[in-house]
């Protein structure tokens, strides 16, 4: 990885080191468009068609499977449904803790009461990436956190395998968290379909989950179109991590921690910032790269992927964090002294994971916190998935006699500067009739 060292370096130069390499990458808009037009007019057929394009899918008889799931299409060794089920688990009691405690209520003035309640987002589409690698553990972070919410309609999507069928894990959760349905159909297309229904994918109102920059395109697209009325968790593209390490740090798990993301796609980006290590300690680093990456079957991912990835130098751990809120990562690992205390200081980031046995994927696939994170630096402004993107927030206000009385007046004085006569009537009216009570 290229190295930078933050005293020599313009702030210039940082930014740039910094960029992302999707947002290097042009038209993708122009790509997606014709995609989502086509399955808006054309329907399953458009989406049988993709797949067979673009997952090389053959033998596709429909673009949905439809619960209940046969057991025959969720066959897995038993370790493996022990691991769906320890991670379902923990998962699920992380995303059950987040519920609220039930109605807020306030009265801002005497007879003035404001509420505020939950309700879940009845119908979601969950978008299971399927192109480099099957995902099922996304199926489980997007899935988990739909049914603890109650939401009444879960819809999977994934890309189907070459031989038009799905994953059994894939198949596994969608019948574990109650799915309605599976769509065999991968990005912007699938994106579409959940976004506007076809004859037999039903209609979303929400779109959630990760995918490559075709999929986020697409989720873009829909929810800017007022007649999809459809709305998406966040922009959630090619992984990135940025690892913080000082010399108390293991250069074997600085080096596999870089690795487990660099390995996603050869969009992904990892970040290393060192504070304070010497040369010695900075090339037992690489040199720990360069072995493990070889002995890696995606090998020539990572090379991808590394070739656009850096090292920073900074003196102190201040620096270091102050680097990494810039660059807003979606994953941050604290590999150094007092990692705890260090959170205080992160302003940015989707996930933090802290300390030296806290490796990343962990909570990729079991800790319990979710993995569908904000990418791109958007973890500036978005949260990751959480309990509450499956849920509104409706408010209510209740007034009795006197609340009206105590509030009427700023109201009827305010519409009357923005000369909205209506609205100061319908409370002129009722303190009228009050008044004729008296
Ligand atoms: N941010 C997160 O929380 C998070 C979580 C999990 C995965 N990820 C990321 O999700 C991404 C998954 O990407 P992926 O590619 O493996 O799977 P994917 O399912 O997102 O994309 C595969 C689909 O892309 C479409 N596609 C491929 N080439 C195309 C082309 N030339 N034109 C139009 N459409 C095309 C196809 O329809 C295909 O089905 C990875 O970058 C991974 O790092 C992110
Ligand atoms: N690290 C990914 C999120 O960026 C999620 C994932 C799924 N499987 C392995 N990793
Ligand atoms: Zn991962």
């Amino acid at each position: 990885m290229a190295r930078f060292n933050l005293k020599t370096s313009t702030p210039k130069e940082l930014k740039e080191v910094l960029q992302r390499p999707a947002q290097k990458a042009s038209d993708i808009m122009g790509i997606v468009t014709p995609i989502i037009e086509s399955v808006k007019q054309r329907g399953d057929v458009a989406l049988i068609e993709y797949a067979e394009k673009f997952d090389k899918a053959v033998g596709l008889k429909s673009a949905v499977l439809s619960a209940p799931f046969p057991p025959e299409l969720m066959q897995l060794p038993q370790e493996t449904i022990d691991a769906i089920d320890l991670s379902f688990e923990n998962i699920r009691k992380f995303h059950e803790g987040q519920k609220e405690a039930g109605t807020l209520v306030v009265e801002t003035m005497p007879g003035v009461r404001c509420s505020r309640f939950v309700r879940p987002i009845e119908r979601v589409g969950l978008y299971i990436p399927g192109g480099t690698a099957v995902l099922p553990s996304t199926a489980l972070m997007l899935g988990v956190p739909a049914l603890v919410a109650g939401c009444k309609k879960i819809i999977f999507t994934s890309p189907p395998r070459k031989d038009g069928s799905l994953t059994p894990e894939i198949v596994y959760v969608a019948h574990k968290v109650g799915a309605e349905a599976i769509v065999l159909a991968g990005g912007a297309q699938a994106v579409a379909a959940l976004a506007y229904g076809t004859e037999t994918v039903p209609k979303v109102d929400k779109i959630l989950g990760p995918g490559n920059q075709f999929v986020t395109a697409g989720k873009m697209f829909v929810s800017n179109d007022t007649g999809a009325g459809v709305s998406i968790d966040m922009p959630a593209g090619p992984s990135e991590v940025l690892v913080v390490a000082d010399a108390e740090a293991n250069p074997a798990f600085v080096a596999s921690d870089l690795l487990s993301q660099a390995e996603h796609g050869v969009d992904s980006q990892v970040i290393l910032i060192t504070v304070g290590l010497t040369e010695e300690q900075l090339v037992a680093i690489e040199e720990e790269l360069e072995k493990q990456a070889l002995a890696l079957p995606r090998v020539d991912i990572v090379r991808g992927s590394i070739s656009h990835s850096v090292t920073l130098q900074t003196d102190n751990i201040e620096e270091a964090i102050e680097l990494s809120n810039q660059y807003a990562p979606e994953h941050l690992i604290l590999q150094i002294k007092d990692a705890a205390k260090a959170v205080d200081l992160v302003q940015h980031a989707g996930s933090v994971f802290i300390g030296h046995w806290t490796p990343e994927s962990v909570g990729d696939y079991s800790a319990g916190v979710n993995h569908s994170l904000p990418t791109y630096g958007y973890a500036r402004q978005y949260s990751g998935v959480n309990l509450s993107t499956y849920v509104k927030h409706l408010t209510s206000s209740e007034l009795t006699e006197q609340g009206l009385r105590n509030v009427g007046g700023a109201v009827m004085q305010l519409a009357k500067v923005e000369e909205l006569e209506a609205h100061r009537r319908a409370v002129g009216i009722r303190l009228e009739w009050l008044d004729s009570r008296k």
